[in-house]
């Protein structure tokens, strides 16, 4: 490829955007883009609980792993306090993290602060990214960096990228893509490197990167190129983290808490909603059957003794198993103007069973929000109103 069909748009905060001046090749999504996707990915395969993104920056990469439903812990670090500050309250939880709960707790804390000091508090981490940082640091704070990463943090993973230098004359007039950069390696140089640390600390690594050179320039590899390490006898454990002094050495900036169904509050939110929902579906299905019947035997819904409530017509949202399972479920029924919807029949419903072990549980939950039958086996809901309100009798 001509190299002057290459032209660099922007070089904003390590998201350098690589653009063609013909349309031969485009790094479509952006280059950086690419990075975060491939970071995602990895979380999406390995599902970590404590992630920890080294050199943060804008912190786009922890808006997008912050959806990711693993992640119990997700920690930004960078030198750049003013960065953290301002990207911060984007991260918060907002009205629809509150309406619908996560299943797991998640808590998001920036700090400021260096790669190359000790923080205890990364400690025990199943994944820690450094996107785009290695290129950052001085000679001094390179050779301390492995030590603290890896020899201290010790995480189950370590994921490094940087820029590929090889790729560098696809550009025109780029000799280093940042001007904060010290240094951009060839792939020799990037693996020597790797290969050396992982072996000093005891990591397996495998290289690979994001940015598809264009055809005909194959050879020069990857755009980004990236080292994916992973430590030889997995994780820490918990002991041998307690052993550590606590040294907080970084700043918190911001840290927030997002609401879950761990929390008891929300659960039971979302538990009453889901079971009101429910009882209010199931209500509404009945009505005719009662109707009909309430109009056999006069004007106003009378107690017709326990008449069982017909089974109602499942929408395609159930699977054939589901269904057999609400099917065989004890069916609500009604006495007089009172219907009651069994316990073990909202069990059976697949929401509020991924919410709720058992029968003992959801009745301890909804007890003082939802109207129960005398031995607490059935939610009671009253038809007069509604018949009232509908048919006017
Ligand atoms: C090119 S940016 C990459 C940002 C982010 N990782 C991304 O991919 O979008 C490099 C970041 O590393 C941060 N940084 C540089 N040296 C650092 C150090 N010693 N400790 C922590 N962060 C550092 C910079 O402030 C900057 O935000
Ligand atoms: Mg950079």
């Amino acid at each position: 490829m001509e190299e002057n069909n290459l032209q660099c748009s922007s070089v904003v905060d390590g998201n350098f955007e690589e653009v063609p001046r013909e349309t031969a090749i485009q790094f479509k999504p952006p280059l950086y883009r690419q990075r975060y996707q491939f970071v995602k990915n990895l979380v999406d395969q390995h599902e970590p609980k404590k992630v920890a993104d080294l050199g943060c920056g804008d912190t786009s990469l922890l808006r997008l792993l912050k959806v990711n439903p693993c992640i119990e812990l997700l920690v930004g670090v960078d030198i750049n306090e003013d960065k953290l500050r301002w990207r911060g309250d984007s991260l918060a939880p907002f009205l629809g993290d509150f309406l619908k709960p996560r299943d797991l707790n998640l808590t998001i804390t920036l700090y400021h602060g260096s790669v190359v000091e000790r923080d205890s508090r990364l400690l025990g981490f199943d994944l820690i990214t450094c996107i785009e940082l290695i290129e950052h640091l001085d000679s001094g704070d390179l050779a301390r960096f492995p030590e603290v990463v890896f020899g201290y943090l010790s995480p189950s993973m370590i994921v490094i990228s940087t820029p590929n230098s090889e790729f560098n004359p696809l550009f025109p007039s780029v000799t280093l893509r940042d001007s904060d950069h010290k240094f951009e390696w060839t792939r020799m140089e990037f693996q020597t490197w790797a290969l050396y640390v992982a072996n000093r600390y005891d990591y397996s690594v495998e290289f690979t990167g994001v940015g598809e050179p264009p055809a005909g320039a194959e050879n020069v590899g990857y755009c980004t190129q990236i080292g994916i390490f992973r430590k030889n006898g997995g994780k820490a454990t918990e002991s041998c983290l307690s052993e550590q002094h606590d040294q907080h050495v970084y700043k918190a900036v911001f840290t927030t808490s997002y609401p879950s169904l761990q929390q008891e509050r929300f659960f039971k939110l979302v538990l009453v909603n889901e079971v009101s929902q429910q009882v209010e579906s199931l209500r509404v299905s009945h009505l005719p059957r009662q109707k009909e019947q309430a109009g056999e035997q006069g004007d106003k819904p009378k107690d017709i003794g326990g008449s069982k409530a017909p089974v109602p017509c499942f929408g395609p949202v159930f699977t054939e198993v589901e269904k057999a399972k609400i099917e065989n479920s004890p069916t609500p029924f009604w006495v007089g103007d009172k219907f009651f919807v069994p316990l073990q029949r909202l069990l059976a419903y697949p929401k509020l069973n991924r919410l709720c072990a058992n029968e003992e549980m959801m009745r301890s939950v909804i007890a003082d929000s939802i109207p129960l039958s005398r031995d607490g086996s059935a939610v009671v809901a009253d038809l007069r109103n509604y018949f009232d309100e509908q048919f006017e009798f």
